[in-house]
């Protein structure tokens, strides 16, 4: 359905050099739902952007919904769907002549747009909105009515640049339930940016793991964590006994990728709920008192710390100060 290689963006903005993709290989089968997952500037709206013609990638080369992206813009556009990080409703605009209106774009008679707008509407949770101005529907409901638009010309591929970024918990899942069940319903292909660990880990089929404009990571979100060896654990001690409890750690039998962090020690080992009782009477005997401890099983986050060294939410953290 998709294959991306060497795909790279460079920008040059007052004689100063960003790589914002710097290369990527992407491949999507026809049925999948990818998640591409990274903290903020990381390259991935930069990487959709290419995908979907609306930004000459400066090498590289790529079919996508199995048309050539370079010599065939306009056979590509025709076959995918693209929901946009601001979306793409006219806030003026009422909801029913909005889809209408993509529809025409698109091509479909009168007819035709207005069934498939009404099909859509239903299936998302929109019926009996058409009157509706768009700047009147609530966060999840917008989000859904910019669905609805980028799947109005029935597309094979969509794609979906951070489609819960502003939505409150209970929106996000809601809005997961309604992609899974288009893809279950219509079969498209999805591809989506996000940086919500929680969205790529239940959501995805497969996930690409992208950090400053590199793939480092490929894979189901099982075998990614698969990939971290190990519980993490993480022990809380006064600060000036950091060091010492962190070398208590790293003598427990399979300890590793032991680090100390202010009052805190992180450590990973086999299982993490049976060191903690040989710990404790180690710190015990040396003196040393626990002020906290949390054991968890590895999560996205851990991959990507692993693979980078960062955590994705101090990485996240950094962009936006930044
Ligand atoms: N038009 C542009 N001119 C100059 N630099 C740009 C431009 N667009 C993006 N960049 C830079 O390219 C890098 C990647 O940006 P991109 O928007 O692709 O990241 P992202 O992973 O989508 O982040 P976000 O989650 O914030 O959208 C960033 O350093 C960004 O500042």
């Amino acid at each position: 359905m998709m294959k991306a290689r060497g795909l790279a963006r460079r920008f040059t903005a007052r004689s100063r050099t960003v790589e914002a993709v710097r290369g990527v290989d992407i491949d999507v089968d026809a049925g999948e739902l990818v998640g591409f997952l990274g903290p903020n500037g990381a390259g991935k709206t930069t990487t959709l952007r290419m995908l979907t013609t609306l930004l000459r990638p400066t090498e590289g080369e790529a079919t996508v919904a199995d048309r050539d992206l370079l010599s065939d813009p306009v056979g590509v556009r025709a076959r995918i769907g693209y929901v946009a990080q601001g979306g793409g409703a006219s806030p003026e605009s009422r909801v029913g002549e909005e889809l209408e209106l993509q529809g025409r774009l698109y091509g479909l008679t009168k007819t035709q747009a207005r069934e498939r707008g009404s099909a859509l509407a239903e299936q998302l949770d929109l019926s009996g909105l058409d009157q509706r101005l768009a700047k009147t529907l609530s966060g999840g409901q917008r989000r859904r009515l910019d669905i609805a638009l980028g799947l109005i010309h029935q597309p094979r591929l969509v794609f979906f640049d951070e489609p819960t970024t502003g939505l409150d918990p209970q929106s996000r899942a809601n809005l997961w339930e309604h992609i899974r069940r288009l893809r279950a319903e219509y079969g498209v292909t999805l591809f989506l940016t996000t940086h919500y660990l929680d969205e790529a880990d239940s959501l995805c089929d497969r996930i690409l793991v992208i950090d400053d404009g590199r793939i480092v990571a490929e894979g189901t979100p099982d075998a990614l964590k698969a990939k971290v060896s190990g519980d993490g654990v993480e022990i809380g001690v006064e600060e000036a006994h950091a060091a010492a409890a962190a070398e208590i750690a790293a003598k427990l039998d399979g300890a590793h990728e032991v680090s100390t962090a202010q009052d805190l020690v992180r450590f990973r080992v086999p299982q993490g709920d049976t060191v903690l009782p040989e710990l404790l009477r180690a710190l015990d005997a040396a003196g040393i008192a626990m002020r906290s401890m949390r054991v968890h099983r590895p999560t996205l986050d851990d991959v990507f710390l692993t693979l980078t060294g960062r955590s994705l939410r101090d990485a996240e953290e950094v962009a936006n100060v930044a």
